[in-house]
């Protein structure tokens, strides 16, 4: 089965200028060679720290900012290689859903005017009383009253003006949702109104995601497929069951070591992991493997010398892959931790 959206070797590069002549001196490298599938009516959760670049990532997909090498197919359009003209028409068929709901609405428009606008715009057929009717209907479908229509962003909580940013989203019917960072400025209670509502909506409308978190709590459940990104590369890529369950790169099992779990007896037998040191400069990445300056398994030379690709360990889940020269000795308990991060690998509590 084809993957509704192909990234390869996704690149995106910020020229870092200086002087007066605003000389290119270096390049923030944000993302540095991702590639990706994203399978139709299925969720891809990619998580990482701040700054790994998943927003960039998720910018470049849309080209809302431009990616420096790469390629995205959207159903087999290539989306790097359109024309203003056709790009206004493909980007029907993919939304974003931001973090804050609030910048991407005008406070000066209803939340009426402000679904209708993107239909005009994209001169949908059906007239302004299909259109409004759309609009009731997708209002109706995320939750909100008819009503909200006629009222305006900050009349709204969070969690409803986050029902308003889908709705916004989806009101030209697309098939892929990019949602970066949907819930992470909602209280907890709320966060989870919504992910069954992304929920919903997926099975209703047959909708495919990809959803972006610095939190891995928030994208477990909802997503099919998790990818884990550190310094502008993905790290580690699996089903959600088996690789929360069982993590295989270094960076995704101190990211999981140090979630916090709700039961206070697996909370004190288990494994903690702590990272050495700052997350490096994306503008002078280290050598080799990104993250090895944090590793504590890392080892002498290899490390740095030689970027590990993604791939899947002989003997294990073929959907599984991960960028770690060591991740099989790691996995088979042969390599024991002595490295960058050395020490704090050993039973919290
Ligand atoms: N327009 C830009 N120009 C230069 N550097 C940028 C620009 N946008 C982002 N960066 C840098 O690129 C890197 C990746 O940023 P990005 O926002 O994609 O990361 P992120 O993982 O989404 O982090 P966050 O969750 O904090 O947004 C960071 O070092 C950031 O400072």
């Amino acid at each position: 089965m084809s993957a509704l959206l192909q990234v390869r070797g996704l690149e995106v590069h910020y020229p870092i200028r200086s002087g007066i002549l605003r000389r290119t001196v270096g390049a923030v490298k944000a993302v540095d060679g991702v590639d990706l599938d994203v399978h139709r009516g299925t969720t891809y959760g990619l998580v990482g720290e701040s700054g790994c670049g998943k927003s960039t990532l998720g910018r470049a997909l849309l080209r809302l900012t431009d990616p420096t090498a790469g390629s995205v197919h959207l159903d087999g359009t290539d989306v790097l290689a359109l024309g203003a003209e056709e790009l206004r028409t493909t980007r029907r068929r993919m939304q974003m859903v931001f973090q804050d709901p609030l910048a991407s609405l005008d406070p000066r428009q209803s939340v009426e005017s402000a679904l209708l606008e993107p239909l005009a715009v994209h001169r949908v057929p059906g007239g302004a009383g299909e259109h409004r009717r759309r609009v009731r209907d997708l209002l109706d479908r995320v939750g909100l009253p008819t009503s909200a229509g006629s009222r305006y962003p900050h009349e709204f909580s969070g969690g409803q003006r986050q029902r308003v940013g889908i709705a916004r989203a989806l009101v030209l019917d697309p098939d892929l949702l990019v949602a970066d960072e949907p819930v992470s400025a909602l209280d907890v209670s709320v966060q989870a109104q919504v992910l069954v509502l992304l929920e919903e909506l997926q099975r209703d409308l047959g909708l495919t995601y990809l959803v972006i978190a610095h939190d891995l709590a928030v994208v477990k459940h909802l997503s099919t497929t998790v990818g884990v990104m550190y310094l502008g590369g993905l790290v580690e890529e699996g089903p959600s069951e088996t690789l929360y369950a069982d993590p295989l790169h270094p960076y995704t099992r101190a990211l999981l070591s140090a979630a916090p779990v709700p039961d206070p007896v697996a909370e004190a037998g288990r494994e903690r992991i702590l990272l050495a040191g700052d997350l490096p400069s994306p503008a002078d990445p280290p050598s080799g493997c990104r993250f090895r300056t944090r590793c504590p398994w890392v080892q002498p030379t290899r490390c740095a010398d030689e970027r590990p690709q993604l791939r899947v360990l002989p003997r294990h889940d073929p959907d599984r892959r991960v960028a770690c020269h060591w991740a099989e000795e790691i996995a088979e308990g042969r390599l024991t931790p002595g490295g960058a991060g050395a020490g704090p690998v050993g039973v919290g509590g």
